[in-house]
């Protein structure tokens, strides 16, 4: 039964609040999903599908109307391609081959004798066997040229005769792009866009802010300062650049005081700035580059690049990466025409600086390195064995290399005029250097053992020589590299230090010592070494005519790098017949006619202690030992090849060769003595007589000495 109406009771409800009344129309409706943000819609579409017809539009145009470079870049490829194809048929046997050649004619310009006609068989064999291997070559690389032109000729062919047309634009295409390819610029024709730093606060209005502050410009003209392009990293850095008001170029921005105020305008230390004129092709006068770092640039510690590099170098050409700059960019050190004073105070990197230029010419076997150690340390020794000379604390022989090498600039000198060579350059420089003998890097380590007065009685001598060395050298490929912790005139008198065109301060202890190694009056214009922070080993002022004036730190080279690089170097010289010993040292020769004792791959020992060997007085002993009053030719060649292995018999040479051999380098060691000493026959046992010397001569030679 139903329940009257009146008795009906509010149902039972939890909440209070009548519930919201929903039209039941509309209760299907729910809200649509939103987009995925991958999924474009149908105007998105629309608009992407015109940027795309746009851009393509855009491109075709672009390129067409770079048809013409593409078509110089082709060509350039092909051309690339060409010399690639030379460059493998020649490979390095043509400089094996002339290196043949020089140890012919060195041969040749011996006098007559066994010797001469050993060395002689000896280079003539080396050349046959360097000509047969280089037409074995030529003829291996032919028959690969042939097999490989045949297929892409011939395929090339097929297809474009037998293909239909859109094959033969397809083939023309391939043959433009692969030129294109080979053929495109090395570095990008269109710089790529350089995207703003977050990290920067360079930009148009801190620099018109900066340059006015540091009063380059005049306040009311500094909205005239533009900037160009936008800031960007480079390496530790960022880089901008501005174009000043008319009328005031970047260079009033580069003077040392100026910088120091853009440097604190910018709240940055002076070394964290780097400031120049665009040199850039179509820059002009007015337009300033700024680099700011956000650190030290050279509190870092750089490995050398050249401890990856594998393989011969050309440092005449392409010079030594051996240190960097500011940016962290490579300082490359010419090692052509300039002669180099490196010098600071103790343990502040210059054997560093040195080592950096080592690791480079052990590896250009044209380089004929000789070293003049004046510390007497170890620290050259990992070179040894490819040194042409290698001598430790020895100012005796230093004066005499440095007199041998002052003779040596007159037979350059002498050579390069009788060819008609005006001086070496990149063209004409392997017949150069073999006509030369290569070029010679001659380094006095520590000047302070050598020039300073009352040091020995040769420092005048080495002085002056050095410096002729230092003024001439440099354009018949000598150059000197001076080294010393002492800075001060007394050990880089006037004419030394003027003649030697660059030079590097490391850290120094005073201005006066800086000024010594740079130049007068350069602390005065900011140019200090002596302020260079004490933590910083192997950081420099270098100044050379290519670079000017610049910072840099030398790269960081451990002595098993020096190990590795100079075994490798070892190798390189090898193959090159380069290596001492391996092809004909007038300078090495001199020493020994002169002092008895090779110095070449730093002597006996290899460790460059050059001990002086005085053939009278141990020729003396020699006859006073045999108890008769004389000593035999036999003995004394016998007694000499206990001394070193040059007078040891060679593999197959005779009994005849090895005496008249070892006979002729006892003359010329007697004639370096300056002495009259005559062989005679004198007797031995049992009534018979001997070629030998009487005990009597060699005394009377010995005291009649010069
Ligand atoms: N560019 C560099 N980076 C890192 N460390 C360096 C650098 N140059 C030098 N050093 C370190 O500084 C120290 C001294 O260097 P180095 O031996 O080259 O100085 P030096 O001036 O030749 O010393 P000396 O006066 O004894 O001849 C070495 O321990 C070396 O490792």
């Amino acid at each position: 039964m139903a329940t009257p109406l009146s008795d009906e009771r509010t149902p039972l409800a939890l909440v209070t609040d009548t519930p919201e009344k929903v039209d039941p129309a509309a209760s299907w409706v729910v809200e649509k999903r939103p987009r995925p943000a991958w999924m474009m819609s149908g105007i998105q579409l629309r608009q992407w599908a015109m940027y795309a017809k746009d851009n393509t539009v855009d491109a075709v145009v672009f390129h067409a109307t770079h048809s013409p470079y593409y078509l110089g870049w082709s060509l350039r490829g092909y051309r690339r391609l060409c010399l690639r194809w030379w460059e493998a048929r020649h490979d390095d046997y043509r400089q094996q081959i002339a290196t043949a050649k020089l140890m012919l004619r060195q041969a040749k310009e011996q006098p007559r004798g066994a010797a001469r006609a050993a060395d002689e068989s000896k280079a003539r064999a080396l050349l046959e066997v360097r000509r047969a291997e280089f037409k074995a070559h030529k003829k291996r690389h032919w028959i690969r040229t042939g097999i490989s032109g045949l297929i892409i000729v011939g395929g090339s062919m097929a297809a474009f005769t037998q293909g239909s047309w859109w094959m033969q634009v397809l083939l023309a295409l391939a043959v433009i792009f692969t030129g294109v390819y080979f053929g495109r610029p090395d570095a990008p024709t269109v710089a790529p866009i350089q995207a703003p730093t977050r990290t920067s606060h360079l930009g148009e209005e801190t620099m018109r802010r900066v340059l006015v502050e540091a009063g380059v410009v005049p306040e009311k003209r500094a909205t005239e300062i533009r900037g160009v392009g936008l800031p960007h990293t480079d390496g530790p850095g960022i880089a901008y650049a501005v174009d000043l008001p008319s009328g005031i170029p970047a260079s009033a921005a580069l003077g040392k005081e100026t910088q120091k105020k853009i440097a604190s305008a910018l709240a940055v230390h002076l070394d964290w700035i780097d400031l120049d004129v665009d040199r850039s092709p179509g820059s002009s006068e007015s337009r300033l580059t700024v680099w700011v770092s956000n650190g030290d640039p050279f509190a870092v510690v750089r490995r050398s690049p050249l401890l990856d590099h594998k393989g011969q170098l050309n440092t005449f050409r392409d010079g030594i990466p051996a240190s960097f700059g500011k940016r962290g960019n490579p300082i490359i050190l010419r090692i052509r025409d300039t002669s180099i004073l490196v010098a600071g105070a103790t343990r502040r990197g210059k054997g560093m600086f040195l080592a950096n230029i080592l690791i480079g010419v052990m590896k250009d076997p044209w380089v004929n390195v000789r070293i003049f150690d004046g510390k007497g340390t170890a620290e050259h020794n990992p070179y040894a064995p490819t040194l042409a000379t290698f001598v430790k604390r020895n100012p005796e022989r230093l004066a005499i290399i440095t007199r041998a090498i002052v003779a040596e600039l007159d037979r350059r000198s002498d050579l390069l005029d009788e060819h008609g060579y005006e001086k070496i350059d990149d063209d004409n420089y392997d017949e150069v250097m073999e006509l030369l003998g290569g070029r010679e890097v001659f380094i006095c380590d520590e000047l302070a053992t050598y020039t300073p007065k009352g040091t020995s009685p040769y420092d005048e001598e080495i002085t002056e020589n050095l410096s002729q060395i230092a003024a001439v050298g440099a354009a018949l490929g000598v150059l000197l590299i001076s080294v010393t912790q002492v800075p001060e005139v007394s050990v880089i008198r006037g004419r030394l230090r003027q003649n030697h065109i660059g030079r590097a301060a490391m850290n120094t202890e005073s201005g006066t010592a800086s000024n010594t190694i740079l130049g007068d009056g350069m602390t005065g214009q900011g140019y200090d070494a002596s302020k260079i922070p004490i933590d910083q080993p192997g950081r420099f002022w270098l100044a050379t005519p290519e670079t000017g004036v610049i910072e840099g730190r030398s790269y960081l080279v451990t002595p098993d790098d020096k190990k590795r690089v100079a075994a490798e170097g070892y190798e390189i010289r090898k193959a090159a017949s380069r290596l001492p010993g391996q092809w004909r040292d007038p300078i090495e020769e001199h020493l020994q006619q002169v002092t008895g004792v090779s110095s070449a791959a730093g002597g006996e020992g290899g460790k460059g202690r050059i001990v002086h060997f005085d053939f009278l007085t141990w020729l003396e002993d020699l006859a006073l030992s045999t108890g008769r009053g004389n000593v035999t030719n036999l003995e004394v060649f016998t007694s000499l090849v206990d001394m070193s292995p040059e007078y040891a018999r060679r593999d197959g040479e005779t009994d005849e060769g090895w005496t008249a051999r070892v006979g002729k380098l006892v003359r010329d060691l007697i004639a370096a003595t300056g002495a009259e000493l005559r062989v005679k026959r004198v007797p031995v046992d049992d009534g018979k007589r001997s070629q030998g010397y009487l005990l009597d001569d060699v005394t009377k030679a010995r005291k009649s000495r010069k």
